[in-house]
């Protein structure tokens, strides 16, 4: 339904040309949910903001940068292509791709209670009455988890509080219907039960409706409960990717295996944790060679800091760029 093949994207900057993203593929396939974990800075936010052509007029997708999408009605669009003030975009932000943040005041108008906004979403890409449309976002609110959700409906997004608000956010932009829902840290800011709730509901809805998924996240564990497929991002660059079961069960990446360590569990409340050690580089001091080597507990020296390694399969579900895995090119070089 989406694919997004060597997507690289610069800013021009006071201090020159970034380039935080490089190179990007990936592809979710309908009815599925792409998980893209990182650390902050890895470039998430702004390979997703690509996809809709939302970035800001100092950023430049790469002449090699692909992004396809087949419409709800099997119409072939070149996003990468389309002028960011087409009707083909328009239609696509209007309803077929939804699109939730972590900062929840973005979505909703100050001038209509959450309902009538709901209400409005549901109508028009649901065909159905006044009537069955408030039934539905009465229905949503209350599986978002929002309490007295008969009497929260006719209120405005200020009324409620930040926690409250982002999962109204939610289910406004399910209300919609979405073929594809881009979903940026959405549960971030939430407790554990809620957030275990939302995304149960969010993996419910999206069964219901058939709905593909990107979710973005910096939790490995968010990862676990909601992904089908997962992409690791270091750097602007995926160092990992595949069926999360087989990603998550043997990392091959020695970032992605850092990145699990960091995930608290039961075994481990007692234990310090163990997170990735150092802090990602800005784009402006990207490493040579593979962008992990500086943090890299198994980097070889005269190996991972000369070139980047190539993206290599590891099993049929599974890819990672990693000199370690990747024998044949070191021998050769
Ligand atoms: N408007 C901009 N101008 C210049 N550089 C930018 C701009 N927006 C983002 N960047 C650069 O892109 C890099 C990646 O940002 P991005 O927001 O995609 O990271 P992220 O992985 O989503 O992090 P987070 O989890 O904090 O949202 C940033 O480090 C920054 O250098």
């Amino acid at each position: 339904m989406l694919s997004v093949k060597n997507l690289s994207i610069s800013f021009d900057t006071d201090e020159g040309r970034i380039t935080p993203v490089r190179d990007v593929s990936f592809f979710v396939p309908q009815g599925k949910t792409l998980g893209i974990v990182g650390e902050s800075g890895s470039g998430k936010s702004v390979s997703t903001k690509a996809l809709m052509r939302l970035l800001p007029g100092n950023a430049k997708l790469s002449p090699e940068s692909e992004i396809l999408y087949r419409t709800k009605t099997g119409h072939e669009l070149a996003i990468h292509s389309l002028k960011p003030s087409s009707r083909e975009l328009g239609r696509l932000r209007g309803g077929e791709i939804g699109m939730i943040f972590q900062e929840p005041m973005a979505s909703f108008s100050p001038v209509y209670s959450v309902g009538n906004q709901m209400m409005e979403a549901i109508r028009l890409h649901r065909g159905v009455g006044k009537g069955e449309a408030r039934a539905i976002a009465l229905d949503m609110l209350n599986r978002v988890g929002i309490s007295n959700a008969a009497h929260r409906i006719d209120q405005y997004s200020h009324e409620m509080s930040g926690g409250m608000r982002q999962r109204a956010m939610i289910a406004l932009a399910l209300s919609a219907g979405p073929a594809l829902l881009i979903a940026d840290e959405p549960t971030t800011a939430l407790d554990v039960t809620i957030q275990a709730q939302v995304l149960e509901l969010m993996r419910e809805l999206q069964q219901d409706l058939g709905m593909s998924m990107i979710f973005i996240t910096h939790d490995l564990g968010v990862i676990a409960q909601i992904a089908d497929e997962v992409a690791v991002m270091y750097l602007g660059t995926i160092v990992e990717r595949g069926a999360t079961r087989d990603v998550l069960r043997a990392p091959k990446h020695p970032y992605t295996q850092g990145l699990l360590k960091a995930i608290p569990s039961i075994n481990t409340l007692q234990q310090r944790l163990n997170p990735v050690p150092g802090d990602i580089p800005s784009p402006s001091e990207r490493p040579s060679g593979c962008p992990f080597h500086t943090r890299c507990p198994d980097a070889i020296a005269g190996v991972c800091d000369r070139k980047p390694p190539r993206e290599i399969a590891v099993s049929q579900t599974s890819a990672v760029r990693c000199w370690l895995h990747d024998q044949d090119a070191r021998n050769a070089a």
